[in-house]
């Protein structure tokens, strides 16, 4: 019988050169591995990277992120809008943008409303251009409730930049309940059913009136656009904040809705309390 050599090896010497192939095979699969994310996360920089602006404000920072062409459906037809969203971060050392990215994933920003704008057409060069600051309103807004005018004022103010061939609608998320929060706008209702108006149901619950701040939208207004605006509102507060921030407010449009059995007492109060200019008044 003819035997075959058998070439063998001591069982430690196989493990030897096992373990050294599966060591270089391994540090290769790492070494790749890590190639691959090093080049995904290059890419995938290289695409978040161009659409990011940041607004150094010293003390912190206000991340803008777009445009981001946005398809919307109002009255039957499909308009596009061009999106930005932004975020504002306290700045305890100066971040790049990729640390910023990297880091989106530790924090959770859906705990903390985040603002946007819809922007309509050449909002940067058209000559007259309209803008609206709407404050956030979840019950208006979302649930289309008549207790206030803000579910109407949305949707107008976008048909109103639409027709005038360019504009910015800026939604304010920290603006909810004119600036207290959707909790105590909730108990502010529930004074106001106990016969309260807006305004003393807030300062009922200690609040001032009014404690919106614009002065972030301002911010990333500027960024779009330099050139004077008309503002959509009927509120002499929001066209002084602009102003006193050097912005050129050339004309403001009013935008009133039609009253009924549920938001009569909240408009009223908004002109005989709030400021507002009067329905009747010619615009400003
Ligand atoms: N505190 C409080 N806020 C309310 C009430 N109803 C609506 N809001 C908030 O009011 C804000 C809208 O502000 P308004 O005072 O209606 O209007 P404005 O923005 O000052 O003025 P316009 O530009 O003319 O619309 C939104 O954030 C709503 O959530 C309410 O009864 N109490």
């Amino acid at each position: 019988m003819n035997q075959q050599p058998v070439a063998r090896l001591h069982n430690s010497q196989y493990t030897g050169i096992y373990c050294k192939n599966l060591v270089n095979h391994t540090w290769f699969i790492i070494q790749l591995k890590k190639k691959v994310r090093y080049m995904s996360n290059q890419h995938i920089l290289s695409i978040l990277k161009n659409k990011i602006k940041t607004i150094d404000n010293g003390d912190h920072a206000i991340h803008v992120v777009g445009p981001i062409k946005l398809p919307v459906e109002l009255d039957g037809e499909t308009v596009t809008f061009q999106w930005y969203s932004w975020l504002r971060r306290d700045i305890q050392k100066s971040e790049s943008v990729e640390e910023l990215i990297t880091e989106l994933n530790n924090v959770h920003y859906a705990e903390f409303q985040q603002s946007s704008v819809l922007v309509y057409g050449d909002f940067e060069q058209e000559e007259e251009v309209l803008i609206r600051m709407h404050s956030i309103c979840h019950t208006g807004d979302i649930f289309g409730s008549q207790r206030c005018d803000c579910g109407f004022q949305l949707k107008q103010s976008m048909r109103m930049i639409i027709a005038n061939g360019a504009g910015a609608l800026f939604y304010l998320a920290n603006h909810e309940g004119r600036g207290i929060g959707l909790f105590s706008k909730a108990m502010a209702y529930l004074l106001q059913e106990e016969g309260l108006d807006t305004v003393d149901a807030n300062l009922e619950l200690g609040f001032a009136e009014d404690a919106r701040d614009y002065s972030e939208a301002i911010h990333v207004l500027k960024l779009l656009r330099q050139a004077p605006v008309s503002i959509i509102t009927n509120n002499p507060r929001k066209v002084e904040a602009m102003r006193a921030a050097g912005m050129n407010i050339v004309s403001r449009v009013p935008l009133w809705g039609e009253s009924s059995v549920h938001n009569e007492k909240y408009l009223s109060t908004k002109v005989a309390r709030s400021g507002h200019f009067e329905r009747e008044l010619a615009v400003k």
